[in-house]
């Protein structure tokens, strides 16, 4: 029996930075959403836990318990008080280190697919804390919706109803480190900004969040400078309503109200930029 778990990307449609806590950690406002492109997570019956990974973007990634996929069953085990293994294959496809949570997703993923092999219910309030545990951005990924996150991630509040949407995303294979962007931003907040109107459509969407900001776009770019091209870009591909940076970057968005037009221009920036991650894909709703 080998059951599996998609891991979608996350892509925050805005990002705040609204203050910073006394551990450092800094409090956002965000508007996530996942896309229909990602990593999967199988996992199947075994006495001790093991983890091999394929896919596209493996070259690089420990299989050992270092890997956030390791983590997780090492720490959902632990508070299921479980001596079960598994069998974990873990198939890479998004970028490491890219802002669209591709550890987080796998971590939330596993999660899932454990809970269903070895037959867990944790409690709500138990399972959100594990997953914080593992990161700030997994609460968000197990949750597998689009969510406003505020706090330093652990804040879960649903959305208004979002259209129909497709994406290009863009990653100019730079990995940026989130402490190293964090650290190089400068040191000024901004005010929350819940999306309150439910978007008529595409375009609607994107004039509301053209109001909104990736405030971590100005230090990614100070470390990657490759992240304001790829902005330029996706601005300037037909039918492109909005082009912003997920999360800590480098992987930027374009948001699309067709699949074509979001296909295209992953097609045109790709033969621009050889070498660059250039995918479409729709939006989860
Ligand atoms: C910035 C975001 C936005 O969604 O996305 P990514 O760029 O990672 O995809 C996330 O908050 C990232 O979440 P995640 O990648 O799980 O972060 P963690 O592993 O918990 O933290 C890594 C490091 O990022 C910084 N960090 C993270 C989250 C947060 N709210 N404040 C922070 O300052 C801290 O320096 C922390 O040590
Ligand atoms: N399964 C995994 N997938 C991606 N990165 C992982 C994984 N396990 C551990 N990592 C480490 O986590 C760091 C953050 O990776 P990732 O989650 O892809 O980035 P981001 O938080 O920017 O979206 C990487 O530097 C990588 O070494």
């Amino acid at each position: 029996m080998t059951l599996a778990e998609f891991a979608p990307a996350k892509i925050n449609l805005y990002l705040h930075v609204t203050g910073k806590r006394g551990d450092g950690y800094h409090l956002l406002d965000s508007l996530v959403v996942f896309a229909g492109i990602g990593d999967s997570v199988s996992v199947a019956p075994a006495e001790h836990l093991t983890l091999a990974i394929d896919g596209p973007m493996a070259a690089g990634l420990a299989a050992d318990s270092s890997n956030i996929v390791w983590k997780a069953a090492e720490a959902l085990a632990a508070r299921a008080g479980t001596r079960a293994g598994a069998a974990i294959t873990l198939t890479k496809r998004l970028p490491v280190a890219s802002g669209i949570g591709g550890g987080s997703a796998d971590a939330a993923a596993t999660l899932r697919a454990l809970e269903r092999l070895w037959g867990i219910t944790l409690p709500a309030a138990d399972r959100h804390g594990l997953a914080l545990s593992l990161g700030a951005d997994v609460p968000v990924c197990l949750a597998g919706r689009p969510a406003r996150m505020s706090g330093v991630g652990e804040r879960l509040e649903p959305v208004p109803a979002l259209p129909p949407l497709w994406l290009a995303l863009i990653n100019p294979r730079v990995p940026l480190s989130t402490p190293a962007v964090f650290k190089a931003r400068q040191n000024c907040f901004s005010d929350p900004a819940a999306l309150e109107t439910m978007p008529r459509d595409a375009a609607h969407l994107a004039a509301l969040l053209a109001a909104r900001r990736n405030d971590l776009t100005a230090a990614a770019i100070s470390l990657a400078p490759e992240v304001a091209t790829a902005l330029a870009g996706l601005a300037a591909c037909d039918g492109c309503l909005l082009a912003r940076m997920s999360g800590s970057g480098a992987t930027c968005l374009g948001l699309f109200a067709s699949a074509e037009a979001a296909a295209g221009a992953a097609r045109t920036l790709g033969a621009l930029h050889p070498g660059w991650w250039c995918e479409s894909a729709p939006m989860l709703t």
